[in-house]
């Protein structure tokens, strides 16, 4: 896929796997909406990628996925701007079990909205050119992460929800390609205070269990594998990528 161009909608772009994903899309010369909930940050480094890449390819919309008429607004504000939209990444995610109807408004349901405002704004059917939307979901779908059930059971729900918008039926309605990127142990502040974050403190000793065996990769790997995947992914495919490695296609 070439991404000269291209415009991008990035969630949790402000910090982590969402801002690697947004910087390696603009080396690749692609325009990009840097969506999040946090404004103080994103202006900040909106203002730092736009230095870099050229201001006239940075947007900044602050936007908190749980709110559909500001996820709607993040949606028009990036159109109004660079005159169209090609590619929507719902990633901005949340690791809490202990707020867990948060976790799912942000995990699933945000992704849940973003899919659909994504297929508003850019399905053929709807008037739109097609595009591609890619999901951050998480290695925890296919080997449960003990210690985060609820966590665990919203990445299996986004690679659910990806598979079947992602079948040609889809594709074929809209334009509109779906995939969906599952990271193993990065190193983001996704975890701030792990005891806070488990819904029992009896839990840590499953979550050591969990990250054992795992090598924690950089956040600009996962970016780097944002743009293979771009580029070779069929509709509906699954990707891991952990550990540092390639990214790899999932078959069940
Ligand atoms: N870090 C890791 O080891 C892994 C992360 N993931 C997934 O990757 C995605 C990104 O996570 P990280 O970059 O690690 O986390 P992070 O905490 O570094 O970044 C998440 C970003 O999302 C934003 N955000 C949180 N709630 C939001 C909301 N309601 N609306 C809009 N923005 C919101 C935050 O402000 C932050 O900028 C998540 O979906 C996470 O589940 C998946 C596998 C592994
Ligand atoms: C094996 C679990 C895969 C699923 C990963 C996932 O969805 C969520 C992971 C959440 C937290 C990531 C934390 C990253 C922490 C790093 O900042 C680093 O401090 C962890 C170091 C652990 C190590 O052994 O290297």
């Amino acid at each position: 896929m070439d991404l000269k161009g291209k415009v991008a909608l990035i969630t949790g772009a402000a910090a982590g796997i969402g801002l690697a994903y947004s910087e390696e899309l603009l080396k690749h010369g692609a325009k990009v909406s840097l969506c999040d909930i946090d404004s103080d940050i994103g202006e900040q480094i909106a203002d730092e990628l736009g230095a870099k890449y050229g201001r006239k390819n940075v947007l900044f919309c602050q936007c908190d996925v749980t709110d559909y008429p500001q996820y709607e607004e993040a949606f028009e504000m990036t159109i109004k701007v660079f005159n169209r939209l090609d590619i929507v990444i719902n990633n901005a995610g949340v690791m809490n079990d202990r707020f867990w109807e948060l976790e799912v408004d942000v995990n699933l349901n945000g992704v849940i909205r973003g899919t659909l405002l994504a297929y508003r704004f850019m399905g053929k059917d709807r008037g739109g050119q097609g595009g591609t939307i890619v999901n951050t979901a998480s290695t925890a779908f296919a080997r449960p992460q003990v210690s985060t059930p609820i966590y665990t059971a919203t990445n299996y729900a986004v690679v659910g929800l990806t598979r079947a918008y992602g079948d040609q039926y889809h594709v074929n309605l809209t334009g509109v390609r779906s995939l969906v990127l599952c990271p193993g142990l990065t190193d983001t502040g996704l975890v701030k205070e792990i005891r806070k974050q488990l819904m029992s403190s009896e839990y840590e000793a499953a979550w050591q269990r969990d990250n054992a065996n795992c090598k924690t990769q950089s956040s600009e790997h996962v970016g780097r594998a944002l743009i293979e995947i771009l580029t070779k992914g069929q509709s509906g495919s699954v990707w891991v990528v952990e550990n540092g490695q390639a990214p790899r296609e999932w078959r069940g």
